[in-house]
């Protein structure tokens, strides 16, 4: 059987008030040779090495021995090589990309015949979510929604003269674990200002209104509750709109912060962001908006 080659990108979801709906592709990659085997092998390399090069427990390979199991065939072992260029635990969608690069495999070496928009939707239904698995699979920005039991999505391209700076804390943060701290119900008036955010900010990327991304990507439904265990978020919220930087928002589920900047004004972006730091620990990842996604077809 023929071997699989899989890259996938990195992904920001919510970008502030559009949660669970929006999410970008960034130039940072999951890239991973499939081939089948005698016995279940990786060889990882990149970004957490171990974590990634794990047999047990492994959601790659957990992910892909379930859905062939569910779809009554054999788990044929695979030897995998991956280079992994998405931060775990980061916000950064590196569960979604994981977890499309099992469905993949499973269609390929399971002859399942699924097509990429199966793939997909089995990824959202993962997930739980469609933001990240829409935006790693199709590329550029993806607005998705899950009406009616159906994938509805919408990809724009970002503005060209626009990049992000992901500014990563020391210690990773569960999705699980970000999301358990939200609570079930809301006040009209915040979900009044999140669907004025998560309206303007479709548009704003559409038309390069760099402009509104302050207010496009302010948010009232996830992110005060996630400030207290995502210590970047306070700290660098308050940049948006000011020295090179157009928005702010928590990345993903945290704990990573993405700033959204223009390509032209980094070095200022940067300046700003460093005396926003305090000499606080922290990586920043530059990084472009990424036109393609990992499907195929
Ligand atoms: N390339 C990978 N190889 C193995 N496991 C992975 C890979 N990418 C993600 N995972 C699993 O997904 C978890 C991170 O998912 P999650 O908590 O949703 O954070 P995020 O998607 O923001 O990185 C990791 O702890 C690991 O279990
Ligand atoms: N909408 C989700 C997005 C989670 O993204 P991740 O990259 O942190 O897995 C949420 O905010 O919980």
């Amino acid at each position: 059987m023929s071997s699989l080659h899989l890259r996938l990108p990195a992904t920001s979801a919510n970008l502030g008030a559009a949660f669970d709906t929006a999410a970008i592709a960034l130039t940072a990659y999951l890239s991973i040779e499939a081939e089948a085997a005698d016995v279940f092998r990786i060889e990882a390399s990149g970004r957490n090495p171990e974590q990634c090069g794990q047999i047990e427990n492994n959601l790659i390979f957990e992910t892909y021995k379930s859905l062939m199991t569910r779809e009554g065939k054999i788990p044929v072992p695979l030897a995998i090589r991956m280079e992994n260029g998405i931060p775990l635990g980061m916000g950064m969608g590196s569960s979604a990309a994981g977890r499309l690069a099992a469905i993949a495999m499973a269609t390929h070496f399971g002859g399942l015949g699924w097509s990429s928009e199966r793939i997909l939707a089995e990824a959202c239904a993962l997930e739980g979510h469609p933001d990240n698995a829409a935006a790693c699979w199709l590329g550029g920005l993806v607005v998705a929604s899950e009406f009616g039991g159906g994938l509805h999505y919408v990809r724009v391209e970002a503005p060209k003269a626009w990049k992000a700076l992901v500014v990563l804390p020391g210690k990773p943060l569960a999705t699980s674990e970000a999301r358990a701290v939200l609570p079930e119900q809301y006040s009209r008036a915040d979900v009044v200002a999140n669907v004025q955010a998560a309206s303007l900010l479709g548009l704003a990327f559409a038309q390069a209104r760099a402009d509104l991304l302050p207010a496009a990507m302010a948010d009232r439904v996830h992110q005060p509750y996630r400030a207290s265990i995502c210590a970047l978020l306070p700290k660098l919220l308050p940049l948006a709109g000011r020295g090179g930087i157009h928005g702010v928002a928590l990345s993903g589920a945290g704990p990573a912060v993405i700033l959204v900047i223009d390509a032209a004004a980094e070095p200022e972006a940067r300046e700003t962001l460093k005396a926003a730091l305090m000499g606080e620990e922290a990586e920043v990842l530059a990084v472009n908006f990424a036109l393609s996604g990992g499907g195929f077809e």
